[in-house]
């Protein structure tokens, strides 16, 4: 099984290098669909990312069809859309079988009008308060929805414990 985050053509270098540090930290497979809004020599998007780009498995298309041509299930690809009427925890997601796509859109205008009619059935949205904000910060909702694909995967292949020499809950050093 692995999980995938894509990104639909990504405008801001520290949204990327962030959601770079959440995909090395989870071993996600990093989707990047061109044109991208910067270069991947950016210096924003190496200090957000910077110790981590190397760790991530990224991988570049030059445009959403065919992105779309590399899905063998589309049945589990799912856009992550505020206009989705399910939530992104209804689905299940823990088949070990099951490559999961997880696509977001991109910071101005999100994912294409007709790509979310296609297939809107896939659709899901991150409850939030409509009244306060236009949307979440794209960041934020990877690292919300790849926690709940973990979550329903019981962490599979993450530390559940740390593994650090120095236990900042048992070992006291003055
Ligand atoms: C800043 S938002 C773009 C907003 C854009 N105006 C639109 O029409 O979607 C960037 C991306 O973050 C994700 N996003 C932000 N808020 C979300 C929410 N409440 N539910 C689901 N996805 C959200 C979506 O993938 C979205 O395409």
């Amino acid at each position: 099984m692995t999980n995938h985050i894509v990104l639909f053509e990504p405008l801001m270098p520290a949204n990327t290098g962030n959601i770079a540090r959440t995909c090395a930290g989870t071993d996600t497979v990093l989707d990047l669909i061109k044109p991208l809004g910067f270069s991947v020599d950016d210096k924003h998007l190496k200090r957000a990312g910077l110790d981590y780009w190397e760790k991530v498995d990224i991988r570049y298309h030059e445009n959403l069809p065919e992105f779309l041509q590399t899905v063998t299930q589309p049945e589990h690809m799912f856009l992550i859309s505020k206009f989705g009427t399910k939530t992104y925890t209804d689905p299940d997601y823990h088949n070990p079988k099951q490559d999961y796509y997880f696509i977001f859109g991109k910071e101005t205008t999100g994912l294409p009008e007709r790509f979310e009619q296609r297939y809107a059935e896939q659709a899901l949205r991150i409850p939030q308060d409509d009244q306060h904000i236009r949307a979440l910060n794209l960041s934020n909702t990877c690292a919300i929805v790849i926690y709940e694909a973990l979550r329903q995967q019981s962490f599979a292949g993450l530390e559940r414990v740390h593994t650090y020499e120095h236990d900042k809950l048992k070992d006291f050093k003055e």
